[in-house]
């Protein structure tokens, strides 16, 4: 009849993608969750997080060690070549964090799962952001992601008495860029009050995490002794937050434009992306990176 059928293996081949890494220590490794990550802020142990848009680079990045990984919406400007993140949908969102997610239990990941959610899915409603969290969550996410200050701290709230842990993001936020006037530094002079204010409405709206975009040093460092309750995690913030985060492909040295000054190629001096990738967990760790004054502002 049909030889389509009878040309099918008897048995299962072996996946032609190869075998993903496992985890590097896996016995000692346990999963990185919100009562940890708390404690790691709590004795101030440096928090390493990455971008990850894909299953391969999920597993190797959490294989490296790296605490959390966003799946950022940067996703927009790396994986399909626009030029900001305001283009960037749910649905993709959704895409990517399956990915992700199917990527760490390949491997029995332990990192901790960040998704951010896109420009238009929440600022309508706290409904709204919560049927969009919920999307994000069901595709594996352990925490969602949200730009601003302000009005955003009801929608926190409102996700957090849900169940859905809330990491808040402030300073530069890429999803407003057309009303920033571009990618540059914010929370400067009298703006930092404003900012200030943001933040710790926030923490007192439920955000455990808070990214700090291209603000400077010393405002993101009296936040982060300010803030208890809330994890601050820098980019272009300078070393004094709890902890660090930078697109993957940026500190592999993979970038199409100009590098943000607050990047460091970690390629340059490593034999290959796993040591690569354990280098900027060590240096996230010992505080070595990110330097004063190389990467901040
Ligand atoms: N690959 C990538 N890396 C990122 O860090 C990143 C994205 N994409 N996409 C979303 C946002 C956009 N970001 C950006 C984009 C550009 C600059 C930039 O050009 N900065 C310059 C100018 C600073 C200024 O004018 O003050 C710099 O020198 O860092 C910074 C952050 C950060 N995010
Ligand atoms: C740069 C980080 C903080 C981010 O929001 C992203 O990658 O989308
Ligand atoms: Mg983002």
């Amino acid at each position: 009849m049909s030889n389509i059928t009878t040309s099918q293996p008897e048995t299962t081949p072996a996946s032609p993608y190869g075998t993903l890494p496992p985890a590097s220590t896996p016995a000692s490794r346990k999963p990185v969750s919100l009562p940890r990550l708390a404690d790691m802020h709590a004795r101030g142990e440096k928090i390493s997080m990455l971008t990850a848009y894909d299953a391969t680079f999920a597993a190797m990045a959490d294989a490296a060690g790296v605490d959390c990984l966003l799946v950022g919406d940067s996703l927009g400007m790396v994986c399909q070549g626009l030029n900001s993140t305001v283009g960037v949908s749910l649905e993709t969102m959704r895409y990517h964090t399956d990915s992700v997610s199917r990527g760490l239990r390949r491997v029995q990941g332990t990192a901790w799962l960040i998704a951010d959610l896109p420009f238009g899915s929440y600022q309508e409603s706290r409904e709204q952001a919560l049927r969009s969290a919920t999307v994000l969550m069901q595709a594996g996410a352990h925490m969602v992601k949200l730009e601003g200050g302000g009005w955003t701290t009801e929608t926190v709230r409102f996700l957090v008495e849900r169940g859905i842990p809330v990491c808040a993001h402030l300073g530069l936020t890429p999803q407003t860029v057309h009303a920033l006037g571009g990618y540059r530094v914010q929370g400067k002079g009298d703006a930092g009050a404003l900012l200030k204010q943001h933040a710790h409405a926030l923490q007192d709206a439920g955000a455990t995490m808070l990214v700090l975009e291209m603000v400077p040093a010393a405002l993101a460092a009296e936040l982060t002794a300010e803030l208890k309750h809330c994890a601050t995690i820098g980019i272009g913030a300078g070393k004094a937050t709890a902890g660090q985060v930078l697109v993957l492909h940026d500190m592999l040295g993979i970038n199409l434009g100009k590098m943000p000054k607050f990047v460091r190629n970690f390629m340059a001096d490593a034999p290959g992306v796993l040591p690569a990738l354990k280098a900027y967990v060590q240096a996230v760790k010992d505080g070595s990176f990110p330097d004063d004054q190389l990467h901040a502002w």
